[in-house]
C-alpha cells in the first residue's frame, strides 16, 4: 500500500497512467456496449456509461440530475458500470452488490481519501506513534472509551448545546440568522471540547477556536468542492508537507493541556496524601493518559496529536450535519410541533416513572423525605433532563435524522481503493489501483430498499421499524458498515437528536430567509453552504394579530 501512495504522491505522470488505464478500458467498453455485451451473462467485462455528444465526461449529466442518471445507468448497464465523474474514472457498485465493498478488506477508504486529497500526509505529521495508515487506535479510542459512557457524557453535552444556544441564540421574535452554522459549531466544539478534553481544558476559548478552526481545515482538505481541481491531492502533499496549519493547533492544545494536567496531577496527589478518593476527571484526554501504556504516546505532543484526529474525523462531520438539520426543520416546519409534542410525551413520561420510583422508596423507609434525593439518581431536579435515556426514547427525532442521512448522503459516495485484483461475486474483476464507489442512490432512494416514495423526504419512514439511526447496514450507509463502519456514530446520532430536540423545544417556527433555496438547503454542507439565513420565533412569542395591528 505504500508503494501505491508514494507512487501517487511522487509524479503527476504516474497519475495520469493510472487514470489513462481504466478511460482506455472504458472507452473500448462502451463501443462493446453498443453491441448489448451486458446482456451476455458470460462477459464479465465492466460496461462504461456511455457519455452524452458534446460532453467529455459524464460531470454535467450527473449535476443535471443524479438520481435519473444514476437510475438510468443501472437499468441499461446492471449494477456495476464504469462513469467518469470528479476526475475520476470510477467503477460504480450497487444495490446489493455494495456490500461487497465493505466486506472486502482489500478495498481501502484510506487510500482513495489519500489519492484524492492526500489526506494522510496532512493527519499523519501531527503523530509521533501509531503513524501506519492503517492503525486502528484512533477507531478503539472511539470504541472503548466514547461510545459506552455516551449516558456519563451527555449531561455535559446537553449543558453546552443549551448554554451556547440560550446565549447566542435566545429569546427570538422572528430574527434572522444569516450564518446558523456559527452558532452551531460553537455548540458542538464545546460540547466536543468537554468530553474529549474536559472543563478545565474547555473553558479556554483558544481550544474551542481551535475545535472550530480544524474543521474548515479538514474541509479545504477533503471537500468535495475542492476534489474538482485534478490537482488538489498533490498540491495538499506538496504544500502541508512545508506547512501543516494542525501544527499550530497541536500547539494550542499543548500550551493549555500541559499546565491542566499538572493540576489535575497535584490534585491526585494531595488526595492520595489525605488519604481521599480522588474525583477522576471524566473525559477522553484522562482516559488516554490513564492508559498510556496500551497506547502508548510518545509524549504529551503525540497524544494531543491523537485528540486532534479525534477532532478532525467528528466536529467537521457532527457540525455539518446539525447545521444541516436545522435546515430541514425550516423546509419541512410541519414537523416540528410533533417532533415538540414526542419530546413533552418523553419527559412527562420519564417524570411519571421517576416520581413512582421516588414514591416505592419513601415508602419503604429507604429515604425519609423528599429532600433526601437531592444529588442522587433520582433528583427531581433532573426528572426533565435530557438525558441519554430520554434520548433513545425520542423514536420521531431518530427517525428524522435517519431520514435526513438518506436523503442528504452524496448519490455517489464513499470511494475505496483496491490493494489488490479483486473479483466480485458477478465475476467482474477490479484491478489492483482501481477506484470503485458505491451507488447510494441505489440502496437510499431504492424501493426495494426503503419502501414506499423512496425520494420523497418521509420523516416517519422508519417508526416501529428496527432501523435505529445508529445501524450501519446495506441501506443505510452513512457512516459505512462492517469492520469499518463510524465507531463514532453513537456520539453523532446523540448529538444530532439533542440539537434538534432542544431546537424545538425553543424555537416553534424556524423559516428559511429566502425559501427559494429550499432544494440547494437540503443537501447544503459546511463547504457548500446554503446561501439563506434563518428565522427563529420562540415558543413563547405571541405575534400580534394583523388586525390587532391595524387598531
Ligand atoms: C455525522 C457524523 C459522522 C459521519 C457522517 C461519519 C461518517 C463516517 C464514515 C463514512 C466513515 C468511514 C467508514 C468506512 O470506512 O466504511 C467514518 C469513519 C470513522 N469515524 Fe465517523 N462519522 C461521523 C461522526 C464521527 C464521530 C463523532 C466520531 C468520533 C467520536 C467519528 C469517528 C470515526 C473514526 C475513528 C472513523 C475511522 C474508522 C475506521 O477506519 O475503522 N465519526 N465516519
Amino acid at each position: 500500500m505504500i508503494g501505491l501512495l508514494s507512487a501517487n504522491s511522487a509524479s503527476m505522470p504516474i497519475d495520469a497512467l493510472k487514470v489513462a488505464l481504466p478511460i482506455g478500458i472504458g472507452l473500448a467498453s462502451a463501443a462493446l456496449l453498443t453491441m448489448k455485451m451486458t446482456s451476455n451473462p458470460a462477459d464479465k467485462s465492466i460496461p462504461t456509461v456511455p457519455i452524452r455528444a458534446g460532453d467529455t465526461t459524464h460531470d454535467k449529466e450527473f449535476t443535471e440530475d443524479p438520481d435519473e442518471f444514476l437510475s438510468r445507468a443501472v437499468e441499461d448497464h446492471g449494477p456495476v458500470f464504469i462513469v467518469k465523474v470528479l476526475n475520476q474514472t470510477l467503477i460504480t457498485i450497487s444495490g446489493s452488490m455494495v456490500r461487497e465493498i465493505f466486506m472486502n478488506e482489500n478495498f481501502s477508504f484510506g487510500d482513495a481519501m489519500d489519492a484524492l486529497t492526500g489526506v494522510q500526509s496532512f493527519m499523519m505529521s501531527v503523530l509521533k506513534s501509531h503513524k501506519d495508515p492503517d492503525s486502528r487506535v484512533i477507531h478503539e479510542i472511539v470504541r472503548d472509551n466514547i461510545s459506552p459512557n455516551l449516558p456519563l457524557f451527555t449531561p455535559r453535552i446537553v449543558e453546552q448545546l443549551e448554554r451556547v444556544i440560550d446565549e447566542q441564540l435566545g429569546y427570538c421574535e422572528g430574527k434572522i440568522v444569516e450564518k446558523p452554522i456559527k452558532i452551531v459549531q460553537d455548540m458542538i466544539a464545546y460540547a466536543m471540547a468537554n468530553v474529549f478534553m474536559g472543563p478545565d481544558v474547555a473553558q479556554h476559548r483558544a481550544v474551542i477556536d481551535t475545535f472550530i478552526q480544524v474543521t474548515y481545515d479538514f474541509g479545504v482538505v477533503i471537500g468535495r468542492e475542492n476534489r474538482k481541481n485534478p490537482w488538489h491531492a498533490w498540491s495538499n502533499r506538496t504544500k502541508y508537507g512545508l506547512l501543516n496549519p494542525l501544527h499550530k493547533h497541536i500547539q494550542v492544545l499543548t500550551d493549555v493541556a500541559g499546565p491542566a494536567i499538572e493540576e489535575r496531577r497535584r490534585q491526585e496527589a494531595e488526595a492520595i496524601e489525605k488519604g481521599l478518593e480522588y474525583d477522576r476527571p471524566q473525559d477522553i484526554m484522562q482516559r488516554l493518559l490513564d492508559n498510556n501504556e496500551k497506547y502508548g504516546f510518545v509524549d504529551l505532543e503525540d497524544l494531543c496529536g491523537h485528540l486532534l484526529i479525534l477532532i478532525l474525523v467528528s466536529v467537521h462531520t457532527t457540525t455539518d450535519t446539525s447545521n444541516n438539520l436545522m435546515y430541514y426543520l425550516a423546509a419541512y416546519p410541519e414537523y416540528v410541533e410533533p417532533l415538540f409534542q414526542e419530546q413533552q410525551e418523553v419527559l412527562a413520561q420519564i417524570t411519571n416513572e421517576r416520581t413512582e420510583l421516588r414514591q416505592k422508596k419513601l415508602q419503604s423507609g429507604e429515604f425519609a423525605s423528599l429532600d433526601e434525593f437531592t444529588d442522587t439518581e433520582l433528583d427531581p431536579a433532573h426528572d426533565r433532563d435530557l438525558s441519554a435515556a430520554a434520548v433513545k426514547r425520542m423514536v420521531h427525532m431518530d427517525s428524522f435524522v435517519r431520514e435526513i442521512f438518506r436523503n442528504r448522503t452524496p448519490r455517489l459516495d464513499l470511494m475505496h481503493i483496491a490493494r489488490k485484483p479483486i473479483t466480485l461475486s458477478n465475476g467482474m474483476r477490479i484491478a489492483k489501483g482501481q477506484m470503485v464507489v458505491a451507488n447510494m442512490h441505489s440502496l437510499h432512494q431504492s424501493y426495494e430498499f426503503q419502501g414506499e416514495d423512496p425520494t420523497e423526504f418521509r420523516p416517519w419512514r422508519f417508526l416501529g421499524k428496527a432501523k435505529a439511526a445508529t445501524k450501519a447496514a446495506t441501506d443505510f450507509l452513512p457512516f459505512g458498515m462492517g469492520r469499518h463502519a463510524c465507531p463514532g456514530r453513537f456520539l453523532a446520532i446523540q448529538e444530532l437528536k439533542t440539537v434538534g430536540a432542544l431546537v424545538v423545544s425553543r424555537y416553534s417556527k424556524i423559516e428559511m430567509q429566502d425559501p427559494s433555496h429550499k432544494k440547494r438547503a437540503l443537501l447544503s454542507r459546511i463547504g457548500d453552504p446554503c446561501p439563506s439565513g434563518l428565522i427563529f420565533t420562540s415558543r413563547s412569542f405571541a405575534p400580534v394579530a394583523s388586525n390587532d395591528k391595524e387598531a
